[in-house]
């Protein structure tokens, strides 16, 4: 796109996000910055990049006639996918009828399902990978537990955030493992995957933004994962040269594979000098928060930039950084936070609140950033400040 109309005009440049969550909201104040008019849909109202948008609509994007509608009307230079619940094949269609899908139609597909980008990863393209198998049926599952062995992992094909996710240890947790599935994955019942747990040293998101003239790495993102979801993230994570180089070429294969514009989450698991690959988010990742404070080009101002196919000649880094999520619980449509100015009073401390309209359950509210002389003291700082943050339902 070598040019930027004017917004709301007749050549105005319009990208439609599908998904307006804490993500969302980011890169769409990036794409207002450059003068894009963005249009959010969601299956809520007043999601956090609606609050941030032109305009916005509320349907289930999992309705593939639904979805459809709202693009025709619309017409979008760019459809943005933005969470892991989409009608892909709807998305599989408009692409061939001429719109534009970030990165690509199938990469979206692909990566939705995580039967797609599994299958594409370990059986096509050759990365290691945890040992798999997926089951559609309670006996499928029961057989797979047993071939897998355990402890394993057992997560919805479509979910994200660790919803549906659990890890078996014991013969006794096999059977909820099955029923959380069932019920918490983003799209109701179905399929599961069944992964060998993998005792890795760390896990990191290795974001790679494919642009215009090329393929560009940030450091290294090293992350804690409670129940699947994540709580903190730093940058960068200490690496041997060796898992460094073997992460950037899995990163590379995968993205490829996928193609596209647009910036990738690809998340590894690391066991000294090897590199075992987990999955893929074609857009950007939660954990690459944390780019909000250490890099001049968020992952979310690198995303914009990429799939407007803008240049990116280089990224700079700030430094160690840190965030921590600010995680509620309870049911709630006013939650007021409090604590913020003794957060904000540290040095190179920044805060995030998503402006979610309702908790039911836990929920991601907010993150805390931080940036120290060291990635130590960078987590130690974000994680005070975000426990420090007292949320009233
Ligand atoms: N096979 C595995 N062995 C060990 N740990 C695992 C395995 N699979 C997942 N995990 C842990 O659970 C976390 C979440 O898994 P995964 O990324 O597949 O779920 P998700 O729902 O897609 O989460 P997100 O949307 O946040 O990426 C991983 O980052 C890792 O900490
Ligand atoms: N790991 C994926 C991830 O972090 N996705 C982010 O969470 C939102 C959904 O939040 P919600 O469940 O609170 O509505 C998504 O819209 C996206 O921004
Ligand atoms: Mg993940």
């Amino acid at each position: 796109m070598a040019t930027i109309g004017t917004p709301l005009a007749a050549n105005a440049t319009r990208v439609l996000m599908c998904g307006g969550g804490e993500l969302g909201k980011e890169v769409v104040i990036e794409l207002q910055r450059l003068g894009v008019e963005v249009i959010v849909v969601d299956r809520y109202a007043n999601a956090p990049a609606m609050q941030v948008a032109h305009r916005s609509h509320v349907i289930s994007m999992l309705d593939g006639e639904a979805l459809r509608e709202v693009i025709q009307a619309e017409k979008p230079d760019l459809i943005v996918p933005e969470i892991e619940a989409i009608a892909t094949d709807t998305l599989i269609e408009l692409e061939a009828e001429g719109f534009t899908v970030i990165p690509t139609a199938n990469a979206t597909r692909l990566t939705m399902n995580r039967e797609g980008i599994r299958r594409l990863a370990s059986e096509t393209l050759g990365l290691k990978t945890s040992p798999f198998k997926f089951a559609e049926t309670r006996e499928e599952y029961l057989a797979a537990i047993q071939d897998i062995g355990l402890p394993c992992v057992v997560k919805p094909i479509m979910s994200s955030s660790g919803k549906g996710q659990s890890t078996v240890k014991t013969e006794d947790q096999i059977e909820s493992a099955w029923q959380y599935a069932q019920e918490g994955g983003r799209a109701g019942q179905g399929k599961v995957i069944i992964e060998g747990f993998v005792d890795f040293d760390y896990e990191i998101t290795l974001l790679t933004v494919r642009h215009t003239n090329g393929t560009a790495f940030c450091e290294p993102i090293g992350h804690v994962q409670v129940d699947g979801d994540y709580r903190q993230s730093w940058q960068p994570q200490a690496m041997s040269s060796a898992a460094l180089s073997a992460a950037k070429d899995a990163a590379l294969k995968v993205t490829e594979a996928l193609g596209g514009r647009g910036l990738f989450g690809v998340e590894l698991f690391i066991k000294g000098d090897e590199v075992l690959f987990s999955e893929v988010s074609p857009r950007p990742h939660d954990t690459g928060m944390v780019t909000m404070i250490s890099q001049d080009l968020s992952e979310f101002a690198l995303h914009a930039r990429a799939i407007l196919g803008l240049p990116i000649p280089n990224i700079h880094f700030h430094g160690p950084s840190a965030s921590s999520v600010i995680l509620v619980e309870g049911n709630s449509n006013k939650a007021q936070f409090a604590g913020l100015d003794a957060v904000l009073a540290m040095p190179d401390t920044q805060l995030r609140l998503f402006g979610k309209p309702e908790v039911a359950g836990q929920r991601r509210m907010g993150v805390v950033l931080a940036r120290d002389n060291t990635v130590e003291s960078a987590i130690s700082k974000a994680s005070k400040a975000s426990s420090n943050i007292t949320v009233t339902l």
